[in-house]
């Protein structure tokens, strides 16, 4: 396997208002604290917070496109909503391999979503299982 422990890969986007409706549609997840302005404006957030998994996505073309990258599959993710997100954020992914299991062809990666301002919105641990050589 040619990754080594440290190695890390990251990108950053701005989430936009149109991935907050997009992401209820192909999730269904319409609670208002997502989608209704008004009712958010009323709550503790002050506006309309990103859904958890929206966010949480970013890992899984992290993982899935960059490290480990194309043919990996996802086996378990940990996920902790730290800080909310809000229309505009900038949220960079980050994710650091942390530990390689040679036999079982399984790379464990610290994961972390951070905003504009350094602060962390989410963070957690992904293990992913490498294909075989032969397949790539
Ligand atoms: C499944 C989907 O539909 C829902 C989602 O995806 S929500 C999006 C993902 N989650 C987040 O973005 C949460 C990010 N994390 C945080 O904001 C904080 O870590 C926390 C609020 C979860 C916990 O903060 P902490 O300070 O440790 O905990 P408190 O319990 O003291 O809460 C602080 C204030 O938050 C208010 N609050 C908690 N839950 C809600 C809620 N559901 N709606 C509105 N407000 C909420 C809580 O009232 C506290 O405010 P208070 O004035 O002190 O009472």
């Amino acid at each position: 396997m040619n990754f080594e422990i440290g190695q890390s890969a990251q990108f950053s986007r701005t989430v936009t208002e149109t991935d907050f409706i997009m992401f209820a549609g192909l999730s269904g997840d319409y609670n208002p604290i997502h989608t209704d302005q008004e009712y958010a404006e009323n709550t503790f957030f002050g506006g309309r917070i990103s859904h958890g998994l929206l966010t949480a996505s970013m890992l899984s073309r992290l993982l899935g496109m960059h490290l480990p990258g194309p043919g990996s599959i996802y086996v378990s993710q940990s996920l902790t909503f730290t800080k909310p997100v809000y229309i505009g954020d900038t949220i960079t992914a980050y994710a650091e391999v942390v530990k390689i299991d040679e036999d079982s062809r399984l790379l464990t990666l610290q994961t972390t979503c951070r905003n504009q301002s350094g602060s962390t919105v989410l963070d957690g641990n992904g293990v992913m299982k490498l294909p075989k050589k032969e397949q790539g």
